[in-house]
C-alpha cells in the first residue's frame, strides 16, 4: 500500500540484498521510521516490542529472522537455536509458529552450504504468498460490502473494525481492512468506526493513519463505544483480523474483540472475521480452552504515549500511582458468535465444517 505516494510493504530486502528493513510501528502515526535489522536478536527484539506486529508480518518477519541467523551461522545448532529464540517472542499469533515451521522444515535437511540462499527464498515466498493471499481476502470480502450498499443506494457503508489488522499487520493489503479497500477503490462510500483498541491504541495511531492515507473515511472511537453505536444503527457489519483461528472456528484477536462479537450478536449486526490459511490453527479445537493468551507488561495499560503539543513523543500514567494493571493481550471469540470468515479461498461459516470446506487437504 502507499504513504503519500510511496508504495511500502511492511518488510522487505534491503538493497544490500540480505538486511532487512521494516517499519517501526511503535514510532508511527508520527514519525516514519524505517528500521535497517542485520541480526536475528534485532528480528526477536522488533517482534517482542510490537515495531512490527499483527499476525501475518511476525511469520513474514521471523522467517527473514531465520535467514539473517543462517547468514552469520548456517549450522543446524543455528538453525535451532534462531527457530527456537524467534518462536518464544510471542505466544497467541499462530502465524509465527506456522512461518518458523516452514522455514526449518525447508531447511534443516539441506547441505550448510545452501542453507542461506534458500532461507531468504523460503522467507520472499512467505511474504509474497502472505501480500497475495491477503489481496485475495479483499475480493472475497468485497461481496460483503457491496450487498449492503445495494440495500441502502447512495448512503454510506458503516464498518467497525478492532485494532489494526490492515496492510501494517501483513506484508501488504491487510486482512480486515483488505475489503475496505477494495470497497472504497471500487466506490462504494464505506465509512469505518476505528476502535481505539487500548492499551496500545493499534486503532487511533495504525488504522486511522492507514485509512487515512488511503482517504477512507473514519471515526475513532473509544472501545465502549461500539455497543451504543450498533444499537443505534450506526454500524453495518463487523470485520475484524485474527491471530488464531481453531479447526472448530473460535477466533483469537485483540483483547476486546470477544465484547464487539456479544454486541453485534445482540444487536443482529454481521461480524466477520478476516483470516489467511497462515492464521488457521488446525491442531486447536476448543480456542478459549486452549489458545495461549499473551500477558504484556503492565505499563502498557498505565502508561500512555502520544506525542505533545511541539511534536516531541512522551509517554505518561494515566492509572492511579501505585495501582497495579493486568494486561491480557488477546482474547477468544467462540465461533457461535462469527457470522463467518474471509479468507483468500473464499468465504465460509466459522465452523469445523466450513472450514474443512475450504480447505479439504486439512483432513
Ligand atoms: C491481521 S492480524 C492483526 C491482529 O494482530 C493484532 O495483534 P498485535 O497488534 O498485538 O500484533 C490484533 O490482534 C489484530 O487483529
Amino acid at each position: 500500500m502507499k504513504i503519500d505516494g510511496t508504495p511500502y510493504r511492511s518488510v522487505w530486502v534491503d538493497a544490500d540484498g540480505w538486511s532487512v528493513r521494516i517499519l517501526d510501528q511503535t514510532k508511527l502515526p508520527w514519525q516514519l521510521d524505517i528500521l535497517q535489522l542485520t541480526e536475528a536478536d534485532q528480528v526477536a527484539h522488533a517482534i517482542r516490542s510490537m515495531q512490527v506486529r499483527g499476525a501475518p508480518l511476525i511469520g513474514a518477519v521471523a522467517a527473514y529472522g531465520v535467514a539473517l541467523a543462517l547468514r552469520a551461522d548456517a549450522s543446524t545448532a543455528a538453525l535451532d537455536r534462531a527457530v527456537a529464540m524467534l518462536g518464544e517472542t510471542r505466544p497467541t499469533a499462530i502465524n509465527l509458529r506456522w512461518a518458523l515451521d516452514r522455514m526449518r522444515a525447508r531447511l534443516h535437511n539441506l547441505p550448510e552450504g545452501d542453507r542461506v540462499a534458500a532461507a531468504y527464498a523460503e522467507a520472499q515466498a512467505i511474504a509474497d504468498d502472505d501480500a497475495e493471499t491477503c489481496r485475495r481476502i479483499g475480493l472475497n470480502g468485497l461481496p460483503l460490502l457491496q450487498e449492503i450498499a445495494a440495500r441502502k443506494p447512495g448512503e454510506t457503508v458503516n464498518v467497525l473494525t478492532h485494532c489494526n489488522a490492515g496492510w501494517l499487520a501483513t506484508v501488504d493489503y491487510g486482512t480486515a481492512l483488505s475489503p475496505i479497500y477494495q470497497a472504497h477503490d471500487a466506490g462504494i462510500p464505506v465509512h469505518v468506526w476505528v476502535d481505539e483498541t487500548r492499551p496500545r491504541n493499534q486503532g487511533a495511531a495504525l488504522t486511522a493513519f492507514e485509512l487515512g492515507k488511503h482517504g477512507v473515511r473514519h471515526t475513532v472511537i473509544a472501545d465502549n463505544a461500539g455497543g451504543h453505536l450498533m444499537q443505534h444503527a450506526e454500524v453495518d457489519i463487523c470485520i475484524t483480523g485474527t491471530d488464531r483461528v481453531t479447526r472448530q472456528g473460535d477466533v483469537a484477536n485483540k483483547i476486546g474483540t470477544y465484547l464487539k462479537a456479544l454486541a453485534a450478536r445482540d444487536n443482529g449486526i454481521p461480524f466477520w472475521v478476516a483470516t489467511p490459511h497462515s492464521t488457521i490453527d488446525w491442531r486447536v479445537g476448543d480456542g478459549v480452552a486452549e489458545i495461549p493468551i499473551e500477558e504484556r507488561a503492565e505499563a502498557e495499560v498505565t502508561d500512555l504515549t502520544g506525542r505533545t503539543a511541539d511534536g516531541r513523543l512522551e509517554t505518561i500514567r494515566v492509572a492511579a500511582e501505585g495501582s497495579p494493571a493486568a494486561n491480557p493481550a488477546f482474547d477468544v471469540t467462540p465461533a457461535r458468535l462469527v457470522t463467518g470468515l474471509i479468507t483468500e479461498r473464499g468465504r465460509c461459516e466459522a465452523s469445523a465444517a466450513g472450514l474443512r470446506g475450504l480447505y479439504p487437504e486439512a483432513g
